[in-house]
């Protein structure tokens, strides 16, 4: 492996304040409830309760299966732990293990639409923890086991594989065992290995550990070429202390007592146990090319940089997110189980386990498609030391892991619905996926592959700082913090920001030598409307938007944020008196609405209040542009009250107008209009006018006016549960942005990173 760049260098991404105040920000924690039901009317109440819930409750009675029709059961999973092994944390009791929990139901839902729920369980007694389970069968397709210490979680797993007709599965011993066997397997093959002849150390003998060694051995891995150690040294045969019946199974017949003597000439090292738990010295004993997982959790036995400096010919993988090769459970679980419980599987057996190692194992040697590099960062990765598994947000995961242990299910006689068109499985799932994480990430993660400097124009705001922290934190660029240096301290101060950490400047306007090219700059633009040379002194000295943007407009900033302390439309004139559009192009606003899996680009939602025909034209032409440099094919619909004429009225005339516009412009996208909202959102809608020329429900709305897209996308907010993110700035010729006032820290640092992205 060459050294690790700085592309490769783990983003030390948060800090202990971000990541409480990102638990307690909202709504407490990582979970909500929603009913999927309208519970308006009388009638409602009267279908969704008594009377009419009694009907469902005689067909569940009289024929169990249709639970599944009638109830949440089928696509709801359990995640359950009693806290006893917190990853590598050890055992810090239930309720601590809470955030770890919801964050895996969250995890179920964001990648694979799996609805879920965590349980915490207060018990380390084996018996009372499988009692308390057992009975929970009829409210969950599915028990995802988490976090339970071995060898508890042999037994419990097992007993209530027994006692249970649905799938149980402990994910830190399978999904980690399903995750880095295929990992295993393509660097085997990377390094020329037959996997009959190669050794293998195992550090850790717990859930995780045991499992991946029967798996490997399963694979057909010679059991003398195993080697497991724990706390207390190799697992050798005869060994007593320390030791329980999984352990002995595993027992190796060895001279070897420590890891390392069991490391010298390993050619692969798996690591379970715990930071650090890996030496220099044992890195540098391995054999030619070794293959290192380090996956404990939060930190790894030996990070890659480490290993870096103590050689270059090594495949190196880790359970974190923010290094190359990560082998961590959350690739399999989500998309295990949404194809277990598609099929409505009453367990998750070896041939569906198997199944999903060589999904994995094929997809990181297949070709990325376009539509796909952008989970990547843009950059197309080629199967290699650096790229042996897919990463979390790659999108091909939700359909090619489901639909493998599907089949396999199928296949293997445990699913109790069979699934004919597999092609149609496949397209469904990939309906399910949510784009905006990955779209969001692959946006970081370009800025983070070209750093830039972004201005915080508003720096003496507690949120801006705490904004500008995470942006350097993320390692996005420069945050060039401007304001009066003694109030910026003060802040900083007082929220327990370091403000000398790398990554953070402070601007003083005051002070700052760029001053006079400043006021020069700005004059020559103002001059002749209407300022004299005093105001634009003014302008510089007094206002930090007018200051942030000339810094911008002049290059000795890559862009700006701002916004909290200023409303929207006051901003954008300060900055436009600094800064034009860009050549050909119209400035407009467009909101990001998430929602329900859905994401869809509104405008113009900041700067025209009655657009023409053609300034609607052009707020379609500039939306579709953000929306495919995002990485979505757009699909605009030109909004309007009416629907292809009828009922007919002048706004949406403007609006029929701006489409003939389009067509003489011969734009290169889908657009089509006048049409209603739920026209353009909903296919059985749309399909009532075979003629309408989208191919699918609409992803940009072009909005006929300021109010009803200023409207339309704070009701979504606010009565929809929709995230909605922006207004983007778009049609500049510089990249700024400009957040709502009182903006959190979280949604500021999503401006800059935009800022930043528009500059990349
Ligand atoms: N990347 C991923 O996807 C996953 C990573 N993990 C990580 O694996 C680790 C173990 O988790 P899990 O199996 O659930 O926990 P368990 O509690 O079941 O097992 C822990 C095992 O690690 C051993 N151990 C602890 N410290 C050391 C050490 N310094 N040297 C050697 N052995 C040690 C223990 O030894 P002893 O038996 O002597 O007590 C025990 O066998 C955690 O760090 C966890 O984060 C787990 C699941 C998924
Ligand atoms: C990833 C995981 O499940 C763990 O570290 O425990
Ligand atoms: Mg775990």
């Amino acid at each position: 492996m060459p050294d690790i760049d700085k592309k490769d260098r783990p983003v030390t991404s948060v800090t202990d304040q971000e990541a409480l105040e990102f638990h307690a920000m909202g709504r407490p924690g990582k979970l909500e409830i929603n009913p999927t039901k309208p519970m308006a009317t009388q009638r409602d109440l009267s279908l969704a309760y008594s009377p009419g819930v009694a009907v469902p409750v005689k067909a569940i009675a009289a024929d169990p299966q249709t639970a599944y029709d009638y109830t949440a059961r089928g696509n709801m999973v359990a995640v359950i732990s009693n806290g006893t092994a917190i990853l590598g944390l050890g055992n810090l009791g239930a309720l601590a293990s809470k955030p770890v929990m919801e964050g895996k139901s969250v995890l179920f839902k964001r990648f694979a639409d799996v609805d879920s729920i965590d349980l915490e369980i207060d018990t380390e007694n084996v018996d009372e923890f499988i009692n308390c389970v057992r009975f929970l069968g009829p409210s969950f397709g599915g028990i995802n086991l988490e976090d339970i210490k071995a060898p508890d979680c042999f037994v419990i797993e097992s007993r209530l594989r027994e006692l249970m007709d649905i799938p149980v599965f402990h994910d830190d011993q399978h999904g980690t065992a399903i995750i880095a066997a295929a990992g295993l397997i393509n660097a085997l093959e990377l390094t020329g290995r037959d996997l009959k002849t190669t050794k293998l150390v195992c550090n850790g003998a717990g859930a995780a550990a045991i499992a991946c060694v029967e798996l490997v051995k399963a694979m057909g891995f010679a059991p003398e070429n195993i080697i497991l150690c724990d706390t207390k040294g190799v697992i050798y045969q005869g060994r007593t202390e320390g030791m329980n019946q999984w352990k002995s199974a595993h027992a190796a017949k060895t001279e070897a007592r420590t890891l390392e003597e069991a490391m010298k000439g390993a050619d692969v090292i798996f690591g379970l146990s715990q930071k650090g738990a890996f030496s220099a010295k044992m890195i540098r004993s391995m054999a030619d090319r070794p293959i290192i997982f380090a996956m404990a959790n939060p930190d790894p036995e030996i990070t890659p940089e480490e290993v870096a400096r103590i050689r270059d010919d090594a495949i190196m993988a880790t359970g974190r997110s923010d290094y190359p090769n990560q082998v961590n459970n959350v690739l399999g679980f989500p998309y295990i189980f949404r194809g277990a419980l598609d099929v409505r599987a009453s367990t998750i057996n070896d041939a569906m386990k198997i199944a999903a190692v060589k999904a994995l194992a094929n997809l990181a040697r297949e070709d990325v498609p376009d539509d796909v590099v952008a989970a990547y960062q843009g950059n197309r990765p080629r199967f290699g030391p650096q790229y042996i598994i897919p990463v979390p947000f790659d999108p091909r995961l939700i359909s090619a892991i489901p639909v493998a242990v599907a089949e396999a299910a199928i296949e293997s006689g445990v699913a109790r619905k069979v699934i004919t068109d597999m092609a149609g499985y496949a397209r469904e799932l990939s309906a399910r996926r949510d784009p905006i994480a990955s779209t969001l990430a692959s946006l970081y993660e370009r800025v983070r592959r070209r750093p830039k400097r972004i201005v915080f124009a508003e720096a003496e705001e507690e949120q801006v700082l705490r904004a500008a922290l995470s942006y350097a934190n993320q390692q996005l660029g420069t945050a060039l913090l401007l304001g009066r240096e003694d109030l910026i301290r003060a802040t900083a101060e007082r929220a327990g920001i370091d403000l000398n950490r790398p990554g953070l400047e402070i601007v003083n306007a005051r002070i700052s030598t760029r001053v006079e090219a400043y006021i020069d700059y700005l004059y020559a633009r103002l001059q002749r409307q209407g300022y004299l040379h005093r105001d634009a002194q003014r302008l510089i000295h007094n206002d930090r938007n007018h200051f942030a943007a000339t810094m911008v407009a002049l290059g000795d900033a890559d862009g700006m944020v701002t916004g909290i302390t200023r409303n929207y439309s006051t901003a954008l004139e300060d900055v436009r008196r600094c800064i034009d559009e860009k050549p050909g192009h119209r400035v407009i606003g467009v909101s990001l609405a998430l929602c329900r899996g859905r994401t869809v680009f509104v405008a113009d939602t900041a700067v025209h209040d009655m657009p023409t025909a053609e300034q609607l034209a052009d707020i379609a032409e500039e939306a579709a542009g953000l929306a495919r440099r995002m990485g979505y094919p757009p699909r605009v619909a030109m909004l309007a009250y009416s629907t292809f004429g009828h009922p007919s009225g002048e706004r949406s005339e403007r609006v029929r107008e701006a489409v003939k516009i389009l067509d003489r412009r011969r734009v290169d996208f889908e657009y089509d209009g006048e049409m209603a909202a739920d026209v353009a959102l909903n296919r059985k809608v749309m399909e009532q006018y075979p003629f309408c020329r989208l191919s699918g429900p609409a992803n940009v709305l072009v909005m006929p006016a300021f109010h009803s897209a200023s409207i339309s996308t704070k009701m979504l907010q606010e009565l929809g549960g929709s995230t909605v993110i922006g207004p983007i700035l778009v049609g500049l010729d510089k990249p700024v942005q400009i957040t709502s006032m009182g903006a959190k820290d979280s949604d500021i640092v999503n401006m800059a990173a935009i800022a930043a992205y528009g500059g990349s």
